[in-house]
């Protein structure tokens, strides 16, 4: 079996052409598109996304800053500078980089930023909205996700999705999105028992744990859709995903690669939801 090797650059990179066409155009009604990311501490994998995010924002035209904070931020001072960010007409989307450190209330952080610029779609109205089927700020890597398959023209109806994994920003909302467009959807995570049950019945499976190499030849469906969210660092700087791609590759339909699968789309989702942003708060909606 030869599986299709889903690489996020290519069809990111059309996404990102067209959100530059609309960029353009925006600029010609006097609005360029805004994002602000903030980040505190010196976490070195998220100080590289973040990087990622700024030069993807500025490479699509739009305006891009990042506020780095020290690690010893307080919680009250976090608060504060989302306060004037909310309140800053030019800036369309805020996006605060997780993880925090453990002295601030992660929650109470994302619940700051104003729905509206909530560019992640992390804040509860806009997972709310979600939910119920409404449009909304869809979070970046499941909507990125849900783009590979629409550009696979992976079937999703009916199917049967194994989701491992259950974090607010991959986990919950991919289930929910993929719920939304009629598959089967189970969760699994760290307390199931007996997972690779689930897993080989899974016709399109996302690995979003955070182990590296945890999901082997025998714990997949043949024929089946791989989705790999996993970024695990050696010690040697090399990043591995959640699922042994040189062992699974041979038996699946579709796989995602790590690097170079998800990761640019979750980036380039992003820069979706900031134009979208961008548009309807110009629009006073
Ligand atoms: N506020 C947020 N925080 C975090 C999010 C998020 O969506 N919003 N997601 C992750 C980290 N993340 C983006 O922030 C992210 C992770 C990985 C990649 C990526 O492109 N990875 C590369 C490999 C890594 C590399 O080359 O250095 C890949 O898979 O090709 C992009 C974004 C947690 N925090």
């Amino acid at each position: 079996m030869s599986a299709t090797i889903m690489y996020g650059k290519d069809v990111a990179e059309d996404i990102r052409n067209s959100l530059y066409q609309e960029v353009e155009e925006l600029k010609k009604e006097g609005i360029k598109p805004g994002l602000v990311v903030v980040i505190v501490g010196n976490d070195k994998a998220s100080k590289t996304y973040v990087r990622m995010k700024e030069k993807a924002a500025i490479n699509s035209g739009m305006f891009s800053k990042v506020i780095e904070k020290d690690e010893s931020l307080s919680e009250e001072e976090l608060l504060n500078t989302i306060h004037s960010l909310n309140n800053d007409n030019s800036i369309h989307g805020i996006l605060v980089q997780l993880p925090l450190p453990d002295h601030i209330d992660e929650q109470k952080v994302l619940e700051s930023i104003d729905p509206s610029k909530d560019v992640d779609g992390f804040h509860p109205i806009n997972i709310g909205r979600l939910m119920v089927g409404e449009e909304t700020f869809v979070p970046c890597t499941p909507y990125g996700i849900i783009k590979m398959l629409e550009h696979h023209k992976i079937p999703i109806e009916g199917k049967h999705a194994v989701i491992i994994g259950r974090s607010n920003i991959v986990g919950k909302p991919m289930g929910q999105l993929l719920l939304n467009r009629d598959a089967t959807v189970t969760y699994c995570h760290s307390k199931t028992a007996h997972l690779r049950q689930f897993t080989k019945q899974a016709d399109i499976l996302i690995v979003a744990i955070g182990k590296a190499h945890v999901i082997g030849a025998e714990d997949v469906k043949e024929g089946s859709a791989i989705f790999d969210v996993g970024n695990s660092f050696t010690e040697d700087g090399k990043v591995l995903g959640d699922v042994d791609y040189d062992r699974v590759v041979s038996r699946v339909n579709y796989i995602t690669p790590v690097p170079k699968g998800i990761g640019p789309m979750t980036i380039t989702m992003l820069l979706h939801n900031t134009v979208h942003a961008a548009k309807s708060i110009s629009k006073g909606a």
